[in-house]
């Protein structure tokens, strides 16, 4: 069983903060500092160019991927990590497309993060082959899938409502009709028990600075399921997943693997600190933390309701059907976050009307939750939100 008392010594979060954001932006993982210290001192430092082979700069998008890989139900040498995850999503989906030329339609969801939209609408003009892309409401997906359809396309929770798409469900009915899945693991990796390699995804991609808490900018992670693997067609072809990148090739050859979906130079420095943010997943066991998670939700969702009749719940009532995060409705939800920041509870909110709150056992305990709701109970029944400063819009809400 986790100890997550243990865990939680092992985050830096500020004094006074109740930190209900790493849905966003996952808190400092204290090891990550001295790490990052060794990387720039030793490695670049002292080992200069040397550091590629001597450090190991060169194969840690692979061997990052492998830590990965292990919290998401993939097997070893399934997952390599670089870039950001709007990358990731193009890569993916192309390759996905390439595998189904003979159809056009690309099928998601109204509850997938836009990032992901505009890829597939640039991507489609790319192509210039008449795709398009058709997005339901997400209790519309499974009816929706056809044999009209190339590509099924979703994140699996929804960033807004924490609602969780049924992997293995849609994967399956997709794969009935000859659709090809791509997953986004964004609000999952590290938040919920995940099984690619059950569910027999074809690609998943997902960031890392949420839930994994590798810090702002991250870099994100590719899976391509091993039977595609040897002939998915990485449409960013670039040296670092050509098959001999030091041959210095005019012509491009696919890597092996999932390592063709590498393209360019390895962010080593941001590498590094999520390496180091890692290590607190070699002493949990995610089946600890969806139970440990669910339950902070579920006091969370009992204690809001109880004390702030007048917020909407957003997020499906039961756990089983939703990520680790808890999103309520209200008209004023932008300056009602805004008085909770202010006040040391840090949630985000989400146009045009949702505040958002995540919530991680590995460093928020009962105590934490109720705190907060303590708070927000003060905020609601005080009227403390309707200040001018609270309702002025910051560049990144
Ligand atoms: C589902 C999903 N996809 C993509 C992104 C962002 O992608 P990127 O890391 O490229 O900014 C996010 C959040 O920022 C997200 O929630
Ligand atoms: N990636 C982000 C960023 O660069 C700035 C601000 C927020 C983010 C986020 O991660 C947003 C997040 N995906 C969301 O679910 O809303």
């Amino acid at each position: 069983m986790t100890d997550f008392q243990k865990t939680r010594a092992r985050f830096r979060i500020p004094d006074g903060v109740i930190y209900l954001d790493g849905n966003s932006l996952g808190p400092l993982p204290i090891g990550v500092e001295e790490r990052v210290a060794r990387t720039l001192a030793q490695e670049w430092g002292g080992q200069l160019i040397r550091g590629w082979n001597s450090a190991g700069w060169m194969v840690q998008p692979g061997k990052v991927g492998d830590r990965i890989a292990r919290l998401i139900g993939a097997p070893s040498g399934s997952v390599v990590v670089g870039d950001t995850l709007s990358i990731k999503v193009y890569q993916a989906l192309a390759a996905a497309l390439a595998m189904r030329s003979d159809r056009r339609v690309i099928l998601s969801d109204s509850g997938n993060f836009p990032t992901d939209l505009y890829m597939a609408e640039g991507l489609i003009e790319t192509l210039g082959r008449g795709h398009v892309l058709k997005m339901v409401a997400p209790e519309e997906v499974e009816g929706a899938i056809g044999e009209d359809v190339a590509v099924l396309m979703l994140t699996q929770v929804d960033y807004r409502t924490g609602r969780l798409h049924d992997m293995a469900v849609l994967t399956a009915k997709a794969h009935a009709a000859g659709v090809v899945t791509v997953w986004d693991l964004a609000h999952s990796a590290g938040a919920l028990p995940v099984d690619l390699a059950g569910a027999e995804a074809d690609f998943a991609v997902g960031c890392t600075y949420k839930y994994l808490n590798g810090g702002p900018g991250a870099p994100a992670f590719i899976y391509v399921a091993p039977q595609h693997a040897a002939t998915a067609r990485p449409a960013l072809s670039g040296w670092m997943g050509h098959e001999a990148p030091f041959a210095f090739d005019p012509s491009y050859r696919p890597g092996a693997g999932v390592e063709r979906m590498r393209v360019g130079t390895p962010p080593v420095i941001a590498l590094a600190a999520l390496d180091a943010a890692l290590d607190v997943w070699d002493e949990v066991e995610m089946a600890d933390v969806r139970r440990a998670s669910t339950a902070l939700c579920d006091l969370f969702i009992g204690l809001v309701e109880a004390q702030c009749p007048m917020l909407e719940l957003a997020s499906p009532r039961d756990g089983n059907r939703r990520g680790s995060q808890v999103s309520f409705r209200h008209p004023q939800g932008y300056a009602i976050m805004q008085a909770l920041i202010d006040r040391g509870v840090i949630g985000d909110f989400r146009a045009p009307d949702v505040l958002r709150f995540g919530f991680t056992p590995l460093y928020i305990g009962e105590a934490e939750v109720r705190g907060a709701v303590d708070v927000l109970k003060q905020v609601m029944d005080g009227g403390l939100w309707d200040r001018p400063a609270y309702h002025r819009k910051a560049m990144v809400t």
